[in-house]
C-alpha cells in the first residue's frame, strides 16, 4: 500500500501467476501496513482475486513472494500457524459454510483446528468453545438468540446473515489479516451496507488488517486507506484513497472513477 510510513504487515513482491500460457497477474507488487486497510478495485479478470487467492496461499505464483510480518511464506503450503493469520471471506459465504454442519461446528472447527484457546497446551473445555462461539455471534450482530443459532445450520439464514457467520468463522483464529472478495456483491443492496459496516467495525475493534477485492470503488472509498487499480493483471495504480479521489491518475482510473461517480458513493467507514 503505497504512501505511508508504518511497517509492512503483508507484503506482496513482484507477483506474477500464470494460468497455463494466460498471465493473470504480471509482476504485481504492494504492503499493508498493520492495521491499514488496502482496496484492490478493477474490472472483472483484471486479476484481483488471484492476487487475493496468492495471498492467502491458495494459488502458487510463477514468481514472486508473500512476505508476512517479514517471513517469507510458503506459497501454497504454509503451517497451521501462518495459515491463521491470514483468513479470507468469500462473495458467497456458502463455499465456506458446510451445509451439513452446525454453526457450532462451523465456528469452532477453525479454533480447534488452530488452537485458538488453549493456554499451556491445555484443551479448552466445550463450555469455552461454546463462550468463545456465542461471543463471535455477537461481534457479528448476530447476539440475539445466539445459544440457539448454534443449533441451526447455515440453510436457516439468509444471505447477509450467512456472511455474518463466515466473517465470524474468519474472525475466530484471531487473523492478522482478514481478504474479503466481494464480500457484498451477492447481498441485496440494503444488506450491503450493514456488512461493509461490520468490516469497518471489526477492522477497528479486532486490530485487523484488511486487504478488500471489490469492482465498486465506492465501497474502495468507505472502507479503505489505500487504492490499488488492477487492469488486465497489473497494478495501474496504488494511492492513498484521499490522494487517488484528488487525482486518480491515469486514464483507466480517471474512467473508473467517472463510472463509479455515477453510482451512489458509500458513506465513509473509514473512521
Ligand atoms: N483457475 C483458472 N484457470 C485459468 N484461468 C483463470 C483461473 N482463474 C482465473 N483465471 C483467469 O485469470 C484472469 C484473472 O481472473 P481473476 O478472477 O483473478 O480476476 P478478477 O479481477 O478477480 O475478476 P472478477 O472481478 O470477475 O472476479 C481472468 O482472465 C480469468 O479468466
Amino acid at each position: 500500500m503505497t504512501p505511508t510510513a508504518s511497517p509492512a504487515l503483508l507484503e506482496l513482491r513482484d507477483i506474477t501467476v500464470r494460468y497455463g500460457g494466460f498471465t493473470a497477474v504480471d509482476h504485481v507488487s504492494f504492503s499493508l501496513p498493520r492495521g491499514g486497510a488496502l482496496g484492490i478495485v478493477g474490472e472483472s479478470g483484471a486479476g484481483k482475486s488471484t492476487l487475493a487467492r496468492v495471498a492467502a496461499g491458495l494459488v502458487a505464483p510463477a514468481g514472486g513472494q508473500v512476505v508476512l510480518d517479514g517471513q517469507t511464506l510458503a506459497p501454497i503450503r504454509r503451517t497451521r500457524e501462518q495459515r491463521r493469520r491470514i483468513q479470507m471471506v468469500f462473495q458467497n459465504p456458502d463455499s465456506t459454510l458446510n451445509p451439513s454442519h452446525s454453526i457450532y461446528r462451523i465456528l469452532s472447527e477453525g479454533m480447534v483446528l488452530h488452537h485458538t484457546l488453549e493456554t499451556n497446551g491445555v484443551k479448552p473445555s466445550r463450555e469455552a468453545i461454546t463462550q468463545r462461539c456465542l461471543e463471535l455471534l455477537h461481534m457479528v450482530g448476530l447476539g440475539e438468540d445466539a445459544h440457539d443459532i448454534l443449533h441451526r445450520h447455515p440453510q436457516a439464514f439468509s444471505g447477509g446473515q450467512r456472511q455474518r457467520i463466515a466473517i465470524a468463522r474468519a474472525l475466530g483464529v484471531k487473523p492478522d489479516v482478514l481478504i474479503a472478495d466481494e464480500p457484498t456483491s451477492a447481498l441485496d443492496v440494503s444488506v450491503q451496507h450493514e456488512i461493509l459496516d461490520l468490516l469497518a467495525q471489526m477492522r477497528h475493534t479486532q486490530g485487523l488488517s484488511l486487504m478488500l477485492i471489490t469492482h465498486d470503488l465506492g465501497v474502495a472509498n468507505a472502507l479503505c486507506d489505500c487504492i490499488m487499480v488492477m487492469r488486465g493483471g497489473t497494478s495501474v495504480v496504488q494511492k492513498s484513497t484521499e490522494q487517488f479521489f484528488a487525482d486518480p491518475g491515469p486514464q483507466y482510473a480517471k474512467d473508473l472513477l467517472t463510472a463509479a461517480r455515477s453510482v451512489s458513493i458509500a458513506p465513509n467507514m473509514r473512521g
